[in-house]
């Protein structure tokens, strides 16, 4: 569901000084607000312990905005909208004073009493700020009311279903808006319009016509600032439970018999319950662990992940992982899904390569000719597009095949989409559109499937830690991993759109 309405709504942002609200939230607002999705009637109040005022929180709000697009136009009228309450989130009366300035500004801008709560801040206070903000009766409104939730949404089932009773009490399922931003990216969103609106692809989705499946996403950062996060979590909670896995079940999902939230969801629902359990000593067979040690991204010396800043020397975290994932139902078997993702690896890139089976007979193979297989690939980041690689006649008298691109690129976004991507959520969020947001049983099961995984991993100290250089493109196990099913992962860097033309 998609419209180009304008909304009236009170944003509420917990974390309004935090990382995330300044790199992303208010540049993606400001959007919105250039672009007239958010008229004259919305207001945000923003909240965390800092003690600022309007004015220095709108001060930051511009710096953000500036820093971020380099644009000043409309910034003062659109920062004239934004209002701060210092607050801690374990304090009941600071909730009160919230409620009283969020009803002052219902009535000032004529919000009719919707409310989005944003929670952009550390996991650990989700549950708390959801009780409060029921028993001080900001809940208690006249128009909507809803709970964006920013991940991780619990760091294993049982703590994701504590979490989700504990919400649950204040907000509806269908008034929760479980954040994963890759499901904002322009390229995951197209994935369902490439299958389901081309004739050509729907019949040959499947395990007649497809050998595999890669999901590539490869970061050149590492752990940055967020240590004390990351030493916990490792690349399996942080990206693969979530947008992994999501892509997964966007790629591997049957047609819904319509475009609605719930359709979409119970697809993707059946996805999960089809994934082929992997426990217990299968673990190492089908998934590889990797962690960073110093290398050089671009030319320059980096260190080791057990070097960076509040991370344990010994470290046992993985910044890589690598797997095999059998979707076992009749669309799917026998068809291996692989997803790799890592940080400091060699380039920014999340890529999906759906790879063809090979043709019957090769005509051509007199001419000593190799043919390629068809390959479909989505471009997700920092390129978008799609390249279809086919085989076909080289020019001049002869017989022989020649490897040709047809390429498709979106044009004018060239870059890491994640601002866009927030954009199109808070969007959806404020059109009471949740289809692009995860629903409590999608993030229930992919914990199931994640949690058999990470407790072999943390019951067993890898002795082979680090395992990649820094700017390589993991350990070399990860490619024994598709070696053995007869394939090799392609090499995302190679497949640039630009160098598909
Ligand atoms: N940063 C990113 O790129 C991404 C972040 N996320 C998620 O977004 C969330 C926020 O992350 P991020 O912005 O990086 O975190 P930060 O640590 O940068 O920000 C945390 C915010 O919480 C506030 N805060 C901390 N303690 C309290 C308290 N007791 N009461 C009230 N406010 C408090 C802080 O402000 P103050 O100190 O003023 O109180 C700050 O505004 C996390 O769930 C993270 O996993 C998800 C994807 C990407
Ligand atoms: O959720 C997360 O995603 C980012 C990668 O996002 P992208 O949009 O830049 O691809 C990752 O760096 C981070 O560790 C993780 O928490």
């Amino acid at each position: 569901m998609t419209t180009n309405e304008t909304h009236t709504s009170l944003i509420m942002i917990f974390g309004a000084t935090g990382d995330l609200a300044k790199r992303k939230l208010y540049p993606s607002l400001f959007h919105l607000y250039r672009k007239g999705k958010l008229a004259d009637k919305f207001a945000i109040i923003g909240t965390a312990r800092s003690p600022w005022t309007h004015e220095e929180f709108r001060a930051n709000v511009k710096d953000s905005v500036l820093t971020a697009l380099g644009s000043n136009e409309q910034i003062d009228d659109f920062a004239s909208h934004f209002y701060y309450q210092p607050h801690d989130v374990t304090d009941s009366e600071s909730y009160i004073k919230l409620r009283n300035l969020a009803g002052e500004l219902d009535s000032k801008y004529e919000l009719q009493g919707n409310r989005i709560f944003y929670l952009a801040m550390a996991p650990e206070f989700f549950g708390t700020i959801a009780d409060h903000l029921k028993s001080d009766g900001l809940t208690e409104t006249e128009g909507f009311k809803r709970l964006i939730i920013e991940k991780p949404f619990g760091h294993d089932l049982e703590s994701a279903e504590k979490l989700n009773a504990q919400i649950r009490q204040s907000f509806a399922e269908e008034e929760i808006y479980r954040i994963d931003h890759y499901l904002g990216k322009a390229m995951v969103q197209n994935i369902e319009v490439i299958r389901f609106a081309n004739a050509f692809f729907e019949p040959l989705w499947n395990h007649r016509y497809i050998s595999n499946i890669q999901i590539t996403s490869s970061e050149k950062l590492g752990v940055e600032e967020r240590a004390r996060y990351y030493e916990k979590s490792g690349a399996l909670r942080d990206m693969v439970q979530n947008h992994m896995l999501q892509m997964v079940a966007l790629l591997a999902m049957e047609p819904p018999i319509r475009l609605s939230t719930d359709e979409i969801r119970s697809e993707k629902v059946k996805v999960f319950r089809a994934l082929r359990p992997i426990e217990g000593e299968e673990v190492n067979n089908y998934f590889v662990r990797g962690q960073y040690g110093p290398g050089s991204i671009d030319g320059e010396k980096v260190e080791g992940y057990r070097n960076e800043l509040n991370v344990d020397p010994q470290s046992n975290t993985e910044t890589f992982v690598a797997g095999k994932l059998m979707i076992d139902n009749f669309r799917w078997a026998g068809v291996p899904f692989y997803i790799r993702t890592g940080k400091r690896m060699t380039a920014k890139s999340t890529k999906i390569v759906v790879q063809f089976k090979d043709i019957p007979m090769n005509l051509y193979k007199n001419n000593h000719d190799q043919l390629n297989p068809n390959l479909l690939v989505i471009h997700i980041q920092p390129d978008e597009g799609i390249t279809l690689h086919l085989n076909a006649k080289k020019s001049g008298q002869n017989m022989q095949t020649n490897p040709v691109k047809l390429n498709f690129s979106n044009e004018g976004s060239n870059g890491i989409n994640t601002p866009e991507a927030y954009e199109k959520l808070l969007y959806d969020c404020l059109q009471g559109d949740a289809t692009n947001f995860t629903h409590w049983d999608e993030v229930a099961l992919s914990w199931r499937f994640v949690d058999k995984i990470s407790e072999v991993w943390e019951n067993t100290t890898s002795s082979t830690f680090p395992n990649y250089s820094s700017g390589s493109m993991g350990p070399d196990d990860a490619d024994k991993l598709v070696e053995k099913d007869g394939f090799f992962w392609w090499n995302v860097t190679d497949l640039d759109v630009e160098d598909c033309k």
